[in-house]
């Protein structure tokens, strides 16, 4: 049984808004300045404790993982109350999710989004149920680029990596692909420090309604 594996942020949902507004929440409150969403676009993809540390650079500020982890606990709090005030599925990720499903495909979640905030999330937007499996950043010892978080969501799926296809947008999705020895789609509207053209990718799609055509030229 071969499955689709989803990334979570810049794939299947706009959440930039809402990650801007927690991260500077934060940042504000322990006396950072904010960091502009044109940033903030370039430091999302290894999870909310790299999106610190990374807040914490633009500011010039030293850093230790003990101020880290207290930021982070207090990005946790904001962000699970605040994660779906602007965040919806991009346009087409629903029907695209709905035809698969009828298809016969297993559907999984692999986000490096710590696993407390991704749940909550993906029930308020109301597409939790196509997800046979939704594997976090922490779900695992190891995250993306990591092949361990992809082949977790494909077994836990119920299905096996022959056939099984990894869509997202940044190179930790890719890598991870790349390091499982699947293949790999990426959008190209999500968000990527580098040309999404450079992530070596088999395939790029620049809306979900031509995912399915992109699938079908792997097959
Ligand atoms: O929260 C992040 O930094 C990354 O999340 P993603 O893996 O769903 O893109
Ligand atoms: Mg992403």
């Amino acid at each position: 049984m071969s499955v689709l594996v989803f990334d979570l942020d810049g794939t299947l949902v706009s959440s930039m808004k809402d990650l801007v507004a927690a991260l500077n929440f934060v940042l504000t409150h322990a006396g950072h300045k904010a960091v502009p969403e044109d940033k903030v676009r370039n430091m999302v993809g290894l999870g909310a404790k790299v999106l610190i540390q990374r807040g914490l650079d633009y500011n010039g500020a030293a850093w230790t993982d003990e101020t880290v982890a207290s930021l982070f606990d207090h990005f946790l709090d904001c962000y699970a109350d605040n994660s779906t005030v602007h965040t919806r599925p991009f346009d087409g990720v629903v029907p695209a999710l709905e035809a698969l499903k009828a298809d016969g495909w297993k559907l999984a979640v692999c986000t490096n989004k710590a696993e407390r905030l991704t749940l909550p999330l993906l029930n308020k937007l109301e597409i939790d149920h196509y997800f046979d499996a939704v594997v976090g950043g922490d779900t695992f010892p190891s995250a993306k680029p990591n092949a361990e978080p992809l082949l977790g969501a494909i077994s836990r799926a119920g299905g096996t990596p022959q056939g099984s296809i990894m869509i997202g947008d940044s190179r930790p999705d890719i890598d991870a692909a790349k390091n499982a020895g699947i293949p790999s789609i990426a959008v190209d509207f999500g968000y990527t420090t580098v040309p999404v053209t450079e992530l070596g990718a088999d395939k790029i799609i620049s809306h979900f309604n031509e995912l399915s055509d992109a699938i079908d030229s792997l097959g």
